[in-house]
């Protein structure tokens, strides 16, 4: 844990920035929650609760609600973004004016945007001018706010092309119940946690369906490969799929009642639509348009994604998912082996 505690801005007082400002608050810092609904703020400031997404909880009297954006990032080093995928330009336009100082920005969302295909990190950079950005870090893994807020063993990664700065927010967050590694591949760690989302999604259409482990392990397997493939021709190390930012998030994601996206897969695979669905959550749904920027990534770098295509059929073109499993599972026959290695750049010894 830091010795030096410091003023943070959370931005977004949603599930995980909420969960997240908790563990910066048992680290002693000082946290300043930023959301856009007021009642809320109001809410976290008097009964120190946030009861629309993190309901039962507790939170710590150093955490401190604003709703003026001008006052919670006024005199900060370090703002914590933790809005969706498809908030963040929006949300730093307002942010940018209004600091004066070189900021440190640590984004924990999970998305791709799509058309542009960007990375989250590389829309921060396009959105942030370099003179008031000291180092933009990510930090992902297998974390639902919901136990991390009951202060439940989690573990996460963080990420930069500034280890340094990596290093300081892993300090920042470290502690008994929220440990922190670094992984310098920040291409690998925003894939990973941005694509698990698509597989969470078809996990719960099969269970929706009836389906039952065996399918879920298919998913998670075969899911992990594609994504894989498609990380490592944008540049990422193919072991950090095998790590905490990959097949630690796909379980956790894939398994857990928890998940928005396995639990709005599960609605679509019982028969209902997505729009319905989507308004049913109230919470963010990211793996719909990440299955969009990663059906649009494929086709752009010339990867394999059956999964995801398949998704983005039901997703975006009234495919049935009954008929999407079934041509999942009658594809040409493959060797696993050499699929493997493909996604790893090379060729099979055998
Ligand atoms: N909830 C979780 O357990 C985890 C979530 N994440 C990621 O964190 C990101 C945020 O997710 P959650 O907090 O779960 O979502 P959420 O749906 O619980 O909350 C999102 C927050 O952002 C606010 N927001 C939405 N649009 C906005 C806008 N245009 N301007 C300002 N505020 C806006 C909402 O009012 C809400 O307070 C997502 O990318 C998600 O994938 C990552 C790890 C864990
Ligand atoms: O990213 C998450 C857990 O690591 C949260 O997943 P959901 O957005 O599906 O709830």
């Amino acid at each position: 844990m830091s010795e030096v505690k410091q003023k943070i801005a959370v931005i977004g007082a949603g599930s995980w920035g909420t969960a997240l400002a908790m563990v910066l608050a048992d680290n002693e810092h000082q946290v300043r929650l930023w959301g856009h609904n007021e009642a809320l703020i109001t809410e976290i400031n008097i009964h120190h609760t946030n009861s629309k997404y993190l309901p039962e909880i507790e939170l710590p009297p150093n955490i401190v609600g604003y709703h003026s954006l001008e006052k919670a990032v006024e005199g900060i080093e370090t703002i914590i973004m933790a809005v969706p995928t498809k908030a963040i330009r929006e949300v730093l336009n307002d942010i940018v004016p209004l600091v004066k100082q070189q900021v440190t920005i640590v984004h924990v969302s999970k998305g791709i945007e799509p058309d542009s295909l960007l990375r989250i990190s590389e829309m921060i950079e396009e959105e942030v001018p370099a003179s008031k950005l000291q180092a933009v870090v990510v930090l992902s893994g297998p974390s639902h706010a919901e136990e991390v807020s009951l202060r439940q063993p989690t573990i996460v990664t963080v990420s930069s092309e500034n280890m340094r700065a990596a290093e300081k927010i892993q300090d920042l967050f470290m502690n008994q119940n929220f440990r922190v590694y670094t992984n310098p591949d920040i291409v690998g760690v925003e894939i990973g946690g941005a694509l698990k989302n698509i597989i969470a999604l078809a996990a719960g259409i099969t269970n929706g369906l009836g389906y039952g482990d065996n399918a879920k392990a298919a998913l998670i397997t075969r899911g992990l490969a594609e994504i894989s493939r498609l990380g490592t021709a944008m540049g990422a190390n193919p072991l950090t799929f095998s790590g905490i930012t990959g097949i630690g998030d796909l379980i956790v994601t894939c398994t857990s009642i928890h998940s928005r996206n396995w639990r709005a897969g599960n609605m679509l695979g019982k028969g209902k639509n997505l729009e319905e669905v989507l308004e049913n959550m109230g919470m963010v749904v990211e793996g719909v348009r990440t299955t969009k920027a990663a059906y649009q990534l494929a086709e752009k770098v010339g990867v394999d994604m059956p999964i995801t295509k398949a998704l983005y059929g039901v997703l975006f073109n009234e495919q049935n998912v009954k008929d999407s499993v079934d041509s999942l599972m009658t594809r040409m026959k493959k060797n696993e082996m050499e699929e493997l290695f493909n996604a790893w750049g090379d060729k099979p010894k055998q």
